[in-house]
């Protein structure tokens, strides 16, 4: 059976995010995939310079209306992920919520792409935005820690904390919450990245129990840009593949990263040379370009259940 994802995110001439980063290994893994480009831009805006085009909110509407008039307007599931503005976001979610009166079973993945390291990267006025009426349509949410904080309003410090935060994220709406990254210091020492999941069932009787996670991830000194929209990406599918098993997605889902996170940085320190720092452009992921890219990575990250 055909599997149709419509991703709203950006697009980029040069490098690896948005709609670039998704798009393909979600194909390789057999999924249909339409996109909507929220934005064309030169680069990421992590460059020094960067030019380009922001697709309005009446754009969106005429593209989607095209695709309606069509009657091809049937989607199993929705990606979205970065936008600049509040009037297009309030209308990606009149099409979510039109999109899942058509299919009920229709799986939003939402990754509210605001900012990171304490900083917000897109207009403050998309925060009220997010908080109000995007999350409580989304099924999986793929927040970094600072978007699960200024979403909740509650800091993470400690696990627990992480946790009460995971569980407010789910009383907003979605069912499945993965903080793709955050500070907290990893039981295997500094050289790891702490990520955590949490998944509620529904058990045949009507109970309803949560799978908590926590993924040690091995970490490396630099930042990169697109990340979260593969990850996002991964998710949709090993979720699609492992629909009540959020620990295998998860590890599915990090080890793919792992794989082209380490080929990433090994061409950028080498173009770098030795003792400097890569640049944003030496910095650009080198993307999954095949299957077996994906099905086997150089690692397996494993996941542990709290
Ligand atoms: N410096 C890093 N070292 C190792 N893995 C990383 C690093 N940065 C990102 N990742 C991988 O990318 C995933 C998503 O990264 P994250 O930074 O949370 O996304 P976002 O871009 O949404 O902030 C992480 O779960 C991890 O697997
Ligand atoms: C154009 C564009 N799209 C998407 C992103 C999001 O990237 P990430 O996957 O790292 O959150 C960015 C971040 O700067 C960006 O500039």
């Amino acid at each position: 059976m055909e599997c149709r994802v419509l991703s709203i995110q950006s697009h980029v001439v040069r490098g690896y995010v948005g709609n670039k980063s998704a798009a393909f290994p979600l194909q390789v893994l057999g999924f249909e995939v339409d996109s909507i480009n929220s934005v064309q831009f030169s680069n990421h805006t992590g460059y020094a310079h960067w030019k380009g085009q922001v697709l309005t909110a009446e754009e969106l509407n005429v593209l989607y209306e095209g695709i309606k008039l069509n009657n091809v307007n049937h989607y199993d599931y929705i990606l979205t992920g970065y936008s600049r503005d509040t009037s297009f976001l309030e209308t990606v979610v009149d099409i979510i919520q039109e999109l899942k009166k058509a299919n009920p079973g229709l799986v939003y993945v939402c990754d509210p792409v605001m900012g990171d390291h304490g900083a917000m990267y897109v207009p403050e006025l998309l925060l009220p935005v997010y908080k109000n009426k995007v999350v409580p349509v989304a099924d999986i949410l793929t927040p970094n820690q600072f978007e699960a904080e200024i979403l909740t309003g509650r800091k993470i410090t400690t696990e627990a904390d992480a946790i009460e935060v995971m569980d407010l994220l789910h009383k907003m709406g979605p069912e499945t919450v993965v903080l793709t990254s955050t500070d907290l210091l990893s039981k295997r020492g500094e050289e790891f990245l702490v990520a955590l999941g949490s998944q509620k069932i529904m058990k045949p009787g009507g109970t309803v129990i949560s799978q908590k996670i926590c993924l040690d991830i091995p970490k490396v000194d630099a930042v990169f840009v697109g990340t979260g929209d593969l990850f996002a990406a991964m998710l949709l599918a090993w979720t699609h593949f492992h629909p009540k098993d959020l620990k295998a997605a998860c590890e599915k889902t990090v080890s793919v990263m792992h794989h082209v996170i380490k080929r990433t940085i090994t061409y950028a320190n080498e173009m770098a040379g030795p003792g400097k720092k890569p640049s944003p452009a030496q910095l650009e992921l080198r993307m999954v370009q095949s299957k077996a890219d994906i099905e086997n990575p150089t690692i397996v990250v494993e996941a542990n259940l709290l």
